[in-house]
């Protein structure tokens, strides 16, 4: 079975406020993006990586792969004008029967075994997610003020977010929503349930200046 990972990286990085794409911004000296391709390509040689930029992002990123002698073997696709549509340029190049793993390009420090076990549970149940517990206290935000909601009924959710090739493939021919956040909720609405599995609390989301700070952080723990 051909297991394929779908590496998005088409979004603004509005958040980030940086001149250059955040996927591009170099955490201990190297671009985000060659960091979240060398956890795939670490995970399993053999695994058909696709990656999304929008494609005036293209020809620069051939070049840093050329400075920084990046020689992991991918295809490109088109990034789209919302994660949604990034995705479903991507499945456009998934032409086999298999697995997909939908991963955000911003999330460099997802570990081998998140990235294992949502792949071998893809394989008996379809539809797997990584998430982590929230570990603060959680306030709702009513029209009459505030109030704690219980901490423990809630998931954070992470990526990679592994499906049966077909099954996403025909959760993404559905109209897009706004509510459209992940993969996870297309699929859901497409009519079928996603199981949850643990994920790594250091796969965090590059968003914000204050994420890259962490991520310098956390390489130098690991060195
Ligand atoms: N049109 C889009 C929007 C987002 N993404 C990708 O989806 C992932 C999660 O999105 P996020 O980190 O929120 O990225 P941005 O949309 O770029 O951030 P912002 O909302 O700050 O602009 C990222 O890897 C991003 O590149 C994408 O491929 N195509
Ligand atoms: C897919 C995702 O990373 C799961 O946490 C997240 O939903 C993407 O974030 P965005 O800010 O909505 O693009």
């Amino acid at each position: 079975m051909v297991h394929y990972a779908l590496i998005v990286a088409g979004g603004k990085g509005l958040r980030m406020g940086a001149d250059l794409p955040k996927q591009f911004l170099p955490i201990g000296g190297k671009p985000v993006l060659m960091r979240t391709l060398e956890a795939f390509r670490a995970y399993d040689s053999s695994l058909k990586l696709i990656l999304v930029l929008p494609s005036e992002q293209q020809g620069f990123w051939t070049q840093l792969c050329e400075e920084h002698h990046f020689h992991i073997e991918h295809e490109l696709a088109d990034g789209g004008d919302t994660r949604f549509h990034s995705v479903q340029n991507g499945l456009a190049l998934v032409t086999t029967p298999g697995l997909v793993g939908v991963h955000d390009g911003v999330r460099p420090f997802v570990s081998s075994s998140v990235i294992r076990r949502c792949y071998e549970l893809a394989a008996i149940h379809h539809a797997v997610i990584p998430v982590v517990d929230v570990v603060e206290t959680v306030r709702e935000v009513t029209t009459a003020g505030s109030r704690t909601v219980d901490r423990n009924a809630y998931k954070l959710v992470q990526t990679p977010q592994v499906f049966d090739a077909e099954l996403l493939k025909q959760a993404y021919s559905q109209p897009y929503t706004s509510l459209f956040t992940d993969d996870a909720s297309v699929v859901e609405a497409w009519g079928t349930s996603v199981y949850l599995t643990e994920g790594n609390r250091e796969n965090i989301k590059i968003t914000t200046p204050f994420d890259l700070k962490i991520g310098e952080a956390l390489l130098e723990c690991s060195i």
